[in-house]
């Protein structure tokens, strides 16, 4: 670590930051002033080793990894009367205080550039939530350099030490900080309890506390091989530069989760959040920052984010992306880095997890009840808006009968509304452009526009307080309808009846309808139909459930991520995720030395 002399002198010169020209030139002045200090300390060192120079003195454990235990908030539990408590300080707050403000965050010291945007409670939009600070080109291009100073003694830091930063991180979220985080996510992006508990809680300490697991098997993994006198190991090393994450809004723990995972394999990260989850995703930072993770590692950057992405894809030492959000901002984004590519320094990894338009399959020896009531789950559950939500649903006409009526009977239970009334099961999607867009398919259907095609359930929708729009399901007769092909991101189904018979032939157009390949489930009690769309659909999910719902993913249990344009599929929450951020050096020592040049096969 730095002494405290050169913490000082970093520190000073990024609190007086104003305007980005003095502050580079302050920076220059202050870094050399930190260097001084910290030779200085070094040199007064009495034994000359300077304390970075960690001894490894030890092959550290890690405390064994479980899945963080979820609660239930039934009526009269403990907590449901805290998770009540913090939304209504919360609330209290907001009340009088006004929107929580968020400013730039950059090697621990807040930047207000006073370009403000806001966060709006979807909801109740007249209500702004949080008031954010972006990042202009100057913050930007700071955060990078000052991030690349910070990265030597990042990644000269023992790996039990980073480590124990993430796992601190998850014991202060799981405990101290459960309700806050989990009201903010609720207030700001429009979960309901259960669905908050899920994402902001269980998900996020489960991948803090698995990554640490999976780092430490890379790390164990070296070469099985050495021959006599030698000896083989590998390096995992960070990539060389950084990171820049942009996350999405519809998971506090999937922002969590793409800064964390390269900063704990030793790169430093820039982290630009989604302007619908900056509050939830700032409380986050906070958790990391009193965890322990050292100024710089993870820089808060909010702002406009082609103007953020320019500026990072411009940098030499632009070294990653890690991405999850739509498909289009995603393709977008790649092209921008390929047209740069004699910029760098590296070739950039990029890693995305993006779109999808997730099925359920069901052949006519499944369970219709259970798979009508999982669909009801998987389409409705946080409005639709997981990316691994059931969209389209393909129902034998043998079952039809059931599978529809018990839809209709368990739709009618669910009650919709503002998620701070724990009752609510459906509450409204994220803003206007979301209501908007899905809404004209609605209206489309209505008019018929859409040829064979008609809303069976719900349809209806109201902006006037929050963007509200009732769980819907569609019915075609056209298995390439717009609706079975466009992801829509809401509380919307649509729903093909086949005929029974043509089971393999409508698996064949399931698999080849649409671009994406992120989430499946198939339903069925026959194991040779089971073995079948398996089989036919096996590029068709990156994540595939037989008899459960295509949502609901766990870190440690289904590694997530899918195909095609769903993404590189490179599994959050997973040792394949951490691999792309890494580059690993292979180091060969050989004990004896040589003695003479030539080869017995060189004698005569
Ligand atoms: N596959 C997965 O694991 C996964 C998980 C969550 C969400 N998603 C997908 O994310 C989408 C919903 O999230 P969203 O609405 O936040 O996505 P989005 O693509 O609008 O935004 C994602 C991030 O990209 C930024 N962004 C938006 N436009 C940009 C542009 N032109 N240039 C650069 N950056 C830009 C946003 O500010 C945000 O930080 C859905 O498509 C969903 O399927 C996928
Ligand atoms: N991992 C989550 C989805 C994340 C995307 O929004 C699930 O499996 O439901």
């Amino acid at each position: 670590m730095l002494s405290t002399v050169a913490k000082q002198a970093i520190a000073f010169g990024a609190k007086t930051v104003g305007s980005a020209r003095p502050a580079a030139r302050l920076l220059q002045r202050t870094a050399s002033a930190a260097a001084a200090a910290a030779a200085a300390a070094n040199r007064s060192h009495h034994c000359g080793v300077s304390s970075l120079q960690t001894p490894q003195l030890g092959v550290f454990t890690l405390p064994e990894v479980r899945n963080e235990e979820m609660k239930d908030y039934a009526p009269g539990s403990i907590e449901r009367t805290k998770l009540e408590e913090a939304l209504t300080r919360m609330r209290a707050k907001l009340a009088q205080d006004g929107p929580f403000q968020i400013p730039v965050v950059v090697n621990g010291q807040a930047i207000h550039t006073n370009t403000l945007s806001s966060q709006s409670i979807p909801f109740e939009h007249k209500t702004q939530l949080a008031a954010y600070h972006e990042a202009d080109a100057a913050t930007v291009q700071h955060a990078i350099d000052s991030a690349l100073k910070v990265k030597p003694e990042w990644e000269a830091m023992p790996f039990n030490d980073r480590a124990a930063i993430f796992l601190k991180a998850a014991d202060l979220l799981a405990n101290k900080y459960r309700y806050e985080v989990m009201a903010a996510t609720m207030l700001g992006q429009g979960k309901n309890v259960w669905q908050a508990e899920i994402d902001a809680a269980a998900e996020l300490c489960d991948f803090w506390r698995f990554n640490c697991h999976f780092a430490a098997q890379i790390y164990a993994d070296q070469p099985i091989k050495n021959s006599p006198t030698t000896w083989n190991r590998m390096e995992y090393r960070p990539l060389e530069g950084f990171v820049l994450a942009y996350s999405p809004f519809n998971f506090t723990a999937i922002g969590g989760n793409l800064v964390s995972a390269p900063a704990l394999m030793g790169n430093v990260v820039l982290w630009k959040p989604s302007p619908m989850a900056m509050y939830s995703n700032y409380l986050v930072f906070q958790i990391l920052k009193e965890a322990g993770l050292p100024d710089g590692v993870i820089q808060f950057v909010p702002g406009d984010a082609e103007s953020i992405a320019s500026t990072a894809f411009a940098h030499p030492e632009f070294a990653g992306l890690h991405f999850t959000g739509s498909t289009g901002v995603f393709k977008h984004l790649w092209k921008q880095i390929g047209n740069n590519i004699d910029t760098y320094k590296s070739y950039p990894r990029i890693v995305g997890e993006t779109g999808g338009k997730n099925m359920h399959f069901i052949h006519k020896s499944a369970d219709a009840r259970n798979a009508a009531m999982q669909t009801i789950r998987g389409a409705f559950e946080y409005n639709g808006q997981k990316c691994s939500a059931t969209s389209r649903v393909y129902v034998p006409d043998t079952l039809w009968d059931e599978y529809s009526s018990v839809l209709k009977e368990e739709m009618s239970k669910l009650k919709q509304g503002p998620v701070d009334d724990l009752a609510n099961f459906a509450g409204s999607v994220i803003n206007e452009q979301s209501y908007n867009k899905i809404t004209s398919h609605l209206d489309r259907i209505k008019s018929g526009q859409e040829p064979n095609t008609k809303i069976l359930i719900g349809g209806s929708a109201s902006k006037s307080h929050g963007y509200t729009i009732q769980p819907t399901v569609i019915l075609t007769e056209n298995p390439h309808s717009t609706t079975m092909t466009t992801e829509l991101f809401g509380p919307v189904v649509t729903v093909y009846v086949y005929p029974a018979d043509h089971y393999e032939e409508t698996l064949r157009v399931a698999e080849s309808t649409t671009q994406y390949a992120l989430t499946a489930a198939l339903f069925a009690q026959d194991r040779k139909a089971i073995v079948q769309g398996t089989n036919i659909l096996r590029n068709a999910a990156g994540n595939f459930y037989v008899n459960d719902k295509s949502t609901g993913a766990v870190v440690g249990q289904q590694a997530f991520g899918g195909g095609r344009a769903s993404g590189t599929n490179d599994k959050a929450g997973s040792g394949l995720n951490l691999l792309r951020w890494v580059s690993p050096r292979t180091i060969k020592e050989t004990f004896v030395p040589l003695t003479s040049v030539t080869y017995p096969s060189n004698l005569a």
